[in-house]
């Protein structure tokens, strides 16, 4: 096999096959009142739905096996935070390792896609592994780290919370991967009386029987980057999403191009923010000004149409109906950015429940235009 760089993955790995503890635990299965771990011949290990399963149900709140609590952590970092765990604990790590095969010959490790930008680039390049979700033998999944707190939103609209060192989690990681998700991760600090859980929603109604699948990889991302980003896995995804988009009529062929339309959007119209929110109102400026919100309106409504065609229910949507508010309410439009900023809450809760840092964030934004809007409403009142 050619000479790989070691990265905090593969130390993990390593220092896993050198515990004294030789003989891993069978591996679980894992009854709970929603779903089944059980083998399958292709895919490992994967989670279904043994009954159906509302959208927006909790089916899971998992505290870390274990937690490497820096952002940008080293090898030696999840050693310390390995010889810590109880006999029982590294049991439970060391049976996640490497138990489905993948050849690590293929990793594109320490390469990144030509096309991948700054910020993929530093996803998918080993020199930052918190948020480089590539785990294939440690299952380290992105979490925020424990040690740290949330900044508390400061502005009206805030911006997600941002992740920071990375945990191994003994059923979280045995969700299989899919372009078209039905459940969504993510850490609420919030929880565990504040040691924080991994926490997993459905995001869509379920089947009894169904596989339930989170997504690993950016969703905006077109399927050769998507290959490519989930080689880091050692697989090929078979989702609807990735199937033969030469076929006519196709859910594929239509995901194509509306991922393709997704990614024009984010790049030409919604990375432009700088000036739309200003509060310059006097001659040709404001002009400018209103014709670039209107075209950053129309982006954000076809986003959320694209997303909704797409099958896409994730915090990003969320975001997009946060970003339509902020836009409605910069153009004095408050009644309409309360129903958007509602929209929003309603994915975030979807997604990340009720209490999430995020969601309560935005539930307070809804709360905000609302007192705007009845006191836009009284004033109306008092000039009659
Ligand atoms: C986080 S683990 C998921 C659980 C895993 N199947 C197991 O047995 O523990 C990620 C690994 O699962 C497999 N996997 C995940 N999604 C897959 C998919 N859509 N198709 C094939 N294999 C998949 C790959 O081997 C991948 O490296």
């Amino acid at each position: 096999m050619a000479a790989m760089a070691t990265t905090p993955q593969d130390h993990l790995l390593s220092s896993l096959r050198n515990t004294s503890l030789t003989s891993p635990p069978p591996i679980l299965s894992h009854p709970t009142s929603h779903f089944t771990v059980r083998r399958t011949p292709t895919k490992g290990y994967a989670i279904f739905a043994h009954r159906p399963i509302k959208a927006g149900t909790r089916i899971l709140s998992e505290p870390p096996l274990l937690v490497i609590p820096n952002t940008e952590y080293l090898a030696e970092d999840v050693d310390k935070e390995f010889a810590k765990l109880s006999d029982t604990d590294r049991r439970k790590v060391w049976s996640l390792a490497s138990a489905h095969g993948q050849d690590e010959g293929k990793w594109p490790k320490g390469r990144a896609h030509p096309s991948c930008g700054a910020r993929q680039k530093k996803r998918t390049t080993p020199a930052s592994p918190s948020i480089q979700p590539s785990y294939p033998s440690s299952k380290l999944m992105p979490c925020k780290s424990p040690l740290t707190t949330s900044t508390p939103p400061t502005t009206s609209f805030p911006a997600s919370t941002n992740g920071g060192g990375a945990g191994v989690f003994e059923i979280a990681s045995r969700f299989n991967h899919s372009c078209v998700p039905n459940a969504h991760f993510s850490w609420n600090e919030r929880l565990g009386g504040g040691e924080g859980r991994m926490t997993v929603y459905v995001v869509k109604d379920v089947e009894e029987g169904e596989e339930i699948t989170l997504s690993y990889c950016d969703p905006y991302y077109d399927p050769a980057l998507r290959r490519w980003e989930l080689q880091h896995y050692g697989f090929m995804c078979d989702c609807a999403a990735c199937g033969d988009s030469g076929v006519e009529g196709s859910f594929a062929a239509g995901s194509l191009e509306r991922r393709a339309r997704l990614k024009e959007i984010e790049e030409d119209v919604l990375s432009r923010e700088g000036g739309l929110v200003s509060e310059e109102k006097n001659g040709d400026g404001f002009e400018v000004r209103v014709v670039e919100r209107k075209i950053r309106l129309e982006g954000l409504l076809e986003t959320v149409r694209l997303s909704r065609e797409e099958g896409l229910v994730n915090p990003g949507l969320a975001e997009t109906f946060m970003a339509i508010a902020q836009v409605c309410h910069d153009v004095g439009d408050i009644k309409t950015a309360v129903r958007a900023a509602k929209n929003g809450v309603h994915v975030d809760t979807l997604c990340m429940g009720d209490e999430h840092p995020i969601t309560v964030a935005h539930r307070a934004v809804v709360q905000k235009l609302h007192e705007q809007m009845l006191e836009m409403e009284r004033r109306r009142e008092l000039e009659k």
